[in-house]
């Protein structure tokens, strides 16, 4: 079935929120819908989401989108699905009914688990096959965990009865027909955050997921980035469900960084620096992941380099919400606007404990440099800072990698906003940054993957024609000042490491 529709429906579901946004040709905002979802917190370290909540939300945004634009299935030519990567659900193929709570990203109850891999498997086995360190940031570990302790689980997900999906795997299932027809797919980027897909063949590695403990009859079929997966039922009936991209792979495709040695940098919860590295599987000795970019058709892959850092939106939500040292998020650039600097002060947010480029699980945050001298306003340039020390940190990792010097460094994400911030970036990596028109970068690479799946735009040059800057900063910072303030950093990063020991209660960890 085709439909002529002039307008491409995005759904961006992420960690906080679901999103619909419509596009145009002209990858300009039609309208945008969007609702939050319960953060479920069962213990210290861990984080839930309700899948099937989820799902409620986005039928809720697809529906509030349309409605506000006026438009009905008819004017949408295509739906492209962008995600919160790694998030893990499983859920029974007969009734479609979550198992568990999804097990989030964030999460740290795997990290035991991981520790018994890394001890019985081999790290390096692990790097090797599927370009990623053993943490328990990725979806395979999670898996394993909700087949361990659920009780039953095990026995029905061999005898097939139960499937594994990314919340790109649960939208489209659902979005296809749920239990009466649903498509079981990911596509190469979200099933390259799993620990489970071979880098090299894009396909499950039988022999990981048997050291995983994974059975591959829960496995959804993995398919390329953008092309027509199957049709949506319900109030888009008949629309082609034609892409979908984890949320960082669509905001490097949303930033048109479609040539190698291009970079995006998404600062939102967390923060995530793609570099596009073309065809090459750059294996990297710095702390980066190796990872998928996208796939478009039957195109060759393109792969990726990123810097994934877990805390940096997140620090702001916590002086707002656990300290209340301000009432909202941008009061942020206010307070730290009142100071010179940081007065001495470094907070490094290791949470749950630290990403790119150090993956220690054993880290926790601290504040260091603390004198009487210190104000709310210097801690909350400190806050800042530690969302910029962590980009250069992930930035150099990504030039000895990959040899390529950044000229540019292309943001988008919610904390773009925060103008000193923007500058504080441009500063400690002395390269300009560079913001677009649309700024919802992920939604709208969904939405062009989804385009070109369907012969909407006929090809990603097209696209490049539709990127505008819309603000630039450019570095003012001396170099002393730079070296001074980013040895500082690297030392309060040391005192995080070997916080938790590994027979400490998993209260603590
Ligand atoms: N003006 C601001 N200054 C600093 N941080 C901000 C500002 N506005 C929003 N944020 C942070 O950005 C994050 C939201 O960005 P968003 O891109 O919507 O995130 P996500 O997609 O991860 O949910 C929140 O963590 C919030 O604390
Ligand atoms: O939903 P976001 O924007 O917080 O992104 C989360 C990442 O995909 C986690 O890997």
């Amino acid at each position: 079935m085709t439909t002529t529709g002039n307008y491409i429906a995005a759904i961006d579901q992420g960690t906080t929120s679901s999103r619909c946004i419509i596009f145009g040709a002209d990858g300009r905002i039609v309208s945008v819908d969007q609702q939050e979802h319960s953060q479920i917190f069962p213990q210290p370290g861990w984080v839930e989401h309700d899948g099937a909540e989820i799902w409620t939300r986005v039928q809720s945004v697809i529906h509030g989108a349309l409605d506000k634009a006026g438009l009905t299935k008819a004017d949408i030519r295509a739906i492209g699905i962008t995600n919160q990567r790694e998030t893990t659900l499983l859920w029974d193929r007969h009734t479609g009914e979550p198992v568990h709570n999804a097990l989030v990203w964030q999460d740290t109850r795997t990290e035991a688990l991981c520790r018994e891999l890394g001890r019985n498997v081999g790290q390096d086995r692990f790097r090797r096959e599927t370009g990623l360190p053993l943490a328990s940031y990725f979806a395979g570990p999670k898996i394993r965990w909700l087949l361990d302790n659920v009780q039953g689980l095990r026995e029905r997900a061999e005898a097939g009865d139960i499937l594994f999906g990314t919340m790109d795997t649960w939208v489209i299932w659902n979005l296809t027909g749920g239990p009466d027809g649903g498509v079981h797919v990911t596509d190469v980027t979200n099933a390259s955050r799993t620990m489970l897909m071979n880098l090299h063949t894009l396909e499950w590695d039988e022999k990981i997921a048997e050291s995983m403990g994974v059975p591959l009859t829960v496995l959804p079929e993995i398919r390329s980035s953008a092309e027509v997966y199957g049709h949506a039922v319900g109030e888009l009936a008949g629309v082609p469900v034609a892409s979908a991209l984890g949320d960082q792979q669509a905001a490097l495709f949303g930033q048109t960084c479609f040539s190698e040695g291009e970079a995006k940098s998404t600062y939102g919860t967390g923060t995530f620096l793609l570099l596009n590295t073309g065809e090459r599987v750059v294996n990297s000795y710095h702390g980066l992941l190796t990872t998928v970019g996208y796939r478009i058709g039957k195109e060759r892959p393109v792969y990726a380099l990123e810097g994934s850092i877990a805390v940096t939106g997140s620090l702001v939500q916590w002086l707002r919400d656990q300290l209340g040292i301000i009432s909202t998020a941008a009061e942020i650039e206010t307070l730290a606007s009142t100071v010179e600097d940081n007065g001495g002060a470094y907070i490094v947010p290791a949470f749950s404990g630290l990403f790119a480029p150090y993956w220690r699980s054993d880290a926790r945050g601290v504040i260091a440099g603390l004198t009487r001298y210190v104000t709310k306003g210097h801690l909350a340039r400190a806050v800042l800072e530690a969302t910029a020390w962590q980009t250069r940190e992930v930035v150099d990792a990504m030039q000895k990698d990959s040899g390529v010097e950044l000229t540019a460094l292309k943001v988008d994400g919610g904390m773009t906003s925060n103008n000193l911030l923007m500058q504080n970036i441009a500063d400690v990596l002395d390269a300009p940054v560079e913001r677009p028109y649309v700024a919802e970068t992920t939604a709208l690479g969904a939405a062009y993957a989804a385009g070109l799946a369907v012969g909407f735009w006929p090809d990603v040059e097209t696209l490049r024609a539709n990127w505008h800057r819309a603000a630039e900063w450019t570095p003012r910072m001396d170099q002393e000042t730079r070296d001074r303030e980013y040895r500082n950093w690297l030392k309060a990063v040391e005192r995080t490491m070997g916080w938790v020991d590994e027979d400490d209660a998993p209260a603590q960890s």
